[in-house]
């Protein structure tokens, strides 16, 4: 297992800016991702981590192994393309062995290793196979082999399950944890799908505009974002402007609409936020964190009152957009027992104090 660390790495092309000043340092057997929309600047830095292309500015380190202009084939990285870029008209053992017999290994050796490899992605008994006789799955696990029969130090993978149907994605993101998770080995993963990178990742890290706005766990990223964008990105969100008008201690009151307060606490705000009376801040409610106010809640802090708009009903959830005042909320209650409200329905609510999040 190896570290890998990007040191102040930038890219220019010409004059875009595609990566500016990405700091990380990847720990030994993680899985980290890099989350963004298209444009952001993920695959440029996956790119520079695999060789494909070289900084403008900064170091790559795998270990101790300076690598920030070695060629690709000297990293020892293996890695997985959104299109696969496999061969359609060769089988899946010569799709597989291909990266050994360049590097001119024994025949006897190369058998062996690529049947492990096809065993490991459970495609054990498809190696006679050719790739245009497969699914976009098995495909997608042939890949996935081929990366691995190397045996390299580093797994890059780069939005590797785009190409496959919503249920398909769903599976193969466990097969590919799984076999993270078996081999041990530094995952660096490219999607733009929160939903993926919430579910897969030790640890994401989130670029827009070729910067990087947050590092963090699925869990900081998603409970205390650092900004609006990374609020908005991962998961839902309602996002209403607010100024605070009063602070007693921890108690935070804002005011989101022309009748309607907000109480907030001071521990639940973006880092680096100063909070001072008069300043406008986004406040940040997430559609699960809203609750229906039971008769004795209806009249305390942050209790209101929703005109359905539209509701859905998922079988999981009931999801309401509703209409607060001036605002939009969506709000989304989970084992909901009672009728789901249709339009012009009205619904008492109540958004703990806890949940309200505040964003400089
Ligand atoms: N070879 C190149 N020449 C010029 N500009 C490039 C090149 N590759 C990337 N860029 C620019 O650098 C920025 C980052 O691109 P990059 O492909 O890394 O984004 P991305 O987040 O991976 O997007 P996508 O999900 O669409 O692949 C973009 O503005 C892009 O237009």
């Amino acid at each position: 297992m190896i570290d890998v660390a990007l040191e102040q790495v930038s890219k220019e092309f010409g004059k875009v800016k595609g990566v500016q000043n990405v700091d990380i340092r990847i720990k030994p057997g993680e899985f980290f991702t890099f989350l963004g929309p298209s444009g952001c600047g993920k695959t440029t830095t996956l790119r520079m981590i695999a060789g494909f292309y070289y900084p403008s500015a900064g170091r790559i380190v795998f270990g101790h192994e300076d690598v920030t202009v070695l060629p690709p084939n000297k990293r020892n990285t293996g890695m997985v393309f959104q299109n696969y870029a496999l061969f359609p008209h060769l089988t899946v053992f010569e799709n597989v062995a291909f990266g050994l017999e360049v590097r001119k290994k024994p025949k006897l050796e190369i058998a062996e290793k690529v049947e492990r490899a096809l065993r490991q992605v459970h495609l054990g008994d498809f190696s006679h196979r050719r790739i245009d006789q497969l699914s976009g799955g098995q495909q997608q696990r042939v890949a996935l082999a081929r990366a691995l029969v190397i045996e390299p130090k580093i797994l890059l993978l780069d939005e590797p399950l785009s190409n496959l149907d919503a249920k398909l994605r769903e599976e193969t993101r466990l097969e590919i944890k799984r076999l993270q998770i078996e081999l041990g080995i530094t995952t660096i993963y490219v999607t733009h799908d929160q939903a993926e990178a919430m579910s897969m990742s030790d640890r994401i890290m989130v670029m827009h505009g070729g910067v990087v706005q947050q590092i963090g766990t699925p869990e900081e990223v998603y409970h205390r974002p650092v900004n609006r964008f990374v609020a908005s990105f991962i998961g839902e969100s309602n996002l209403w402007e607010g100024v605070i008008e009063e602070i007693h201690g921890e108690e935070i009151k804002i005011r989101v609409a022309p009748g309607l307060v907000l109480t907030a606490l001071a521990r639940n705000c973006s880092p680096n936020t100063t909070l001072t009376v008069g300043t406008i801040m986004t406040v940040s409610i997430r559609p699960e964190s809203v609750r229906e106010a039971l008769p004795e809640e209806q009249l305390q802090a942050n209790a209101v009152v929703g005109k359905v708009l539209i509701s859905e009903f998922t079988g999981i959830s009931v999801n309401y957009l509703l209409q607060v005042q001036a605002l939009s909320l969506k709000a989304m209650f989970v084992n909901h027992k009672t009728h789901v409200l249709q339009r012009g329905g009205e619904l008492s609510i109540y958004i703990p104090k806890e949940s309200v999040y505040l964003l400089g």
